[in-house]
Order: C-alpha cells, then sequence, then structure tokens
C-alpha cells in the first residue's frame, strides 16, 4: 500500500482501489498515495473508445504498483482458464476477474492451482462467497449496490464475507465493489472490507466537507488580521 502504516502488526490496513479503465483517472488519483489497485470491467473499458485492453493495462500497471483486475468474457472453465493465462500474462501485477457461476468456480480452482490469482466478480450471496473462496479465490467482490437497487442490504452480504473469511482463515480479501456513494465507502471499512474499489468521482467526495472549507476561510482571515498574510 503506498501511504498507510498498518495499525497492528500482522494486521493488513484497509486498501482503496480504483474502480476505472481511464488511465487519466488513474494518473489523476495516484498523486495522492490513497490508491493501491485499479479493478477494470467490460463496461468500463468500453467507455475508453476502442482501446486495446492489453495497451490499457499495462498503461495503467506503469502507474499503480498493485493488484490491476482484468475481467474474463469467456463462458467456458476451459475458455475461462485460456483467456487467464494471457490476461495474466500481460504483466505480473495482473489479477483475473471471473464470474461466479459453475464454469467460472471450475475455473477459479483451475487458476488458482496454477498460481493465477483470481478476483471473483459478480458475487452477490455468502454462499457463491464461499464457494469461490474454498476454489481458491484472492478477492471476492460483493457488488453492493446492486444489491441495494433490488431492495436488498449490499452492505450486509459485506458483512457476511468478512466473517466467513475471518471465522474460517480463508486466504480471500475481500473487495467491496459496486460502491456508489461516500457512505458506502464508510460503511465497507466499519464491515471490516480489506479492500473498497471506488469510482474516481467517490475521491473528491470523500475528502470534501464544507466546515473544512469555512474552517479554512476563518484562519486565513486571522492570519491576515495577526499580519501573518498580506493582502
Ligand atoms: O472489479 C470489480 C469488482 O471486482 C468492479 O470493477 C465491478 O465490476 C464494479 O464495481 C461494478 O461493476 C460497478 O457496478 P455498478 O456501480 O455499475 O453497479
Amino acid at each position: 500500500m503506498q501511504g498507510a502504516r498498518n495499525a497492528s502488526p500482522g494486521m493488513p490496513a484497509m486498501q482503496l482501489f480504483l474502480d476505472t479503465a481511464s488511465i487519466d483517472e488513474v494518473r489523476a488519483a495516484a498523486r495522492y498515495g490513497v490508491i493501491s489497485g485499479v479493478t477494470t470491467n467490460p463496461s468500463l473499458l468500453a467507455k475508453e473508445g476502442g482501446v486495446s485492453y492489453r495497451q490499457r493495462i499495462q498503461e495503467i500497471a506503469a502507474v499503480i504498483d498493485g493488484p490491476i483486475s482484468a475481467e474474463c468474457i469467456s463462458r467456458t472453465a476451459d475458455e475461462l482458464v485460456a483467456e487467464a493465462r494471457e490476461l495474466a500474462s500481460w504483466h505480473p501485477n495482473v489479477v483475473v476477474k471471473i464470474p461466479i457461476d459453475a464454469e467460472g468456480l471450475e475455473a477459479i480452482h483451475r487458476c488458482s492451482k496454477e498460481g493465477i490469482r483470481v478476483n471473483v466478480t459478480l458475487i452477490f450471496s455468502a454462499n457463491q462467497a464461499l464457494l469461490a473462496a474454498l476454489a481458491g479465490a484472492a478477492y471476492l467482490s460483493p457488488f453492493v449496490g446492486r444489491l441495494d437497487d433490488v431492495g436488498h442490504d449490499g452492505m450486509e452480504l459485506v458483512r457476511q464475507c468478512v466473517e466467513i473469511v475471518e471465522t474460517h482463515g480463508l486466504q480471500a480479501r475481500v473487495l467491496a465493489a459496486s460502491l456508489r456513494h461516500p457512505l458506502h465507502v464508510t460503511q465497507a471499512a466499519l464491515a471490516g472490507a480489506h479492500i473498497a474499489t471506488i469510482p474516481p468521482s467517490l475521491l473528491p467526495q470523500m475528502l470534501k466537507h464544507p466546515l473544512t472549507d469555512v474552517g479554512i476561510e476563518r484562519f486565513l482571515d486571522d492570519a491576515r488580521k495577526a499580519g501573518l498574510l498580506k493582502g
């Protein structure tokens, strides 16, 4: 992780990943030193006007020295494994994303046995998360916002994933995904998510507080009165 120190020895600090395929957004966020990885998906890539996926992943990996998720689009286990090998060959930091279904579960198992790190995506239940973790997933991605959209408590799934992983000493890390607003990030941190992947628009929203702006203005006024500042 780029700037943080662990609160207690042996306990990894929570990490923030950026959820984008835009190199400009990655560069803009990287300067703060709070982004430890990047997640991409076909929908995010589609916004990038036909750029090669491989080239974009390599550009991102040159800016962020951490896990970069690239998503598989194959639908059978054999094809998923072949595609995962290809994506993983693009850069040593690539983590391949595989959706959780029957073919996906077999592919997760086979990839993890080969040493390819897998981020299991489109997780909407605790049992999907358990199966993915048992198959050897490196990351579990519960989709918070999309569960909220259909009237469920997306953050409760994050809590359940964390509890399952920690109760049973599983290796997988819980990566809260489909986060839509700053409160989601706070809630993911409090739920014990190991990682939250955030759309770039959330970063300034997390940072900003009107009372901070008012406070800065007040201090500047007083600094003028005290003669510390001219004009
Ligand atoms: O990689 C992941 C999760 O591992 C993310 O890119 C994940 O696909 C995105 O967070 C979601 O697709 C965004 O979901 P939504 O806000 O569009 O519903």
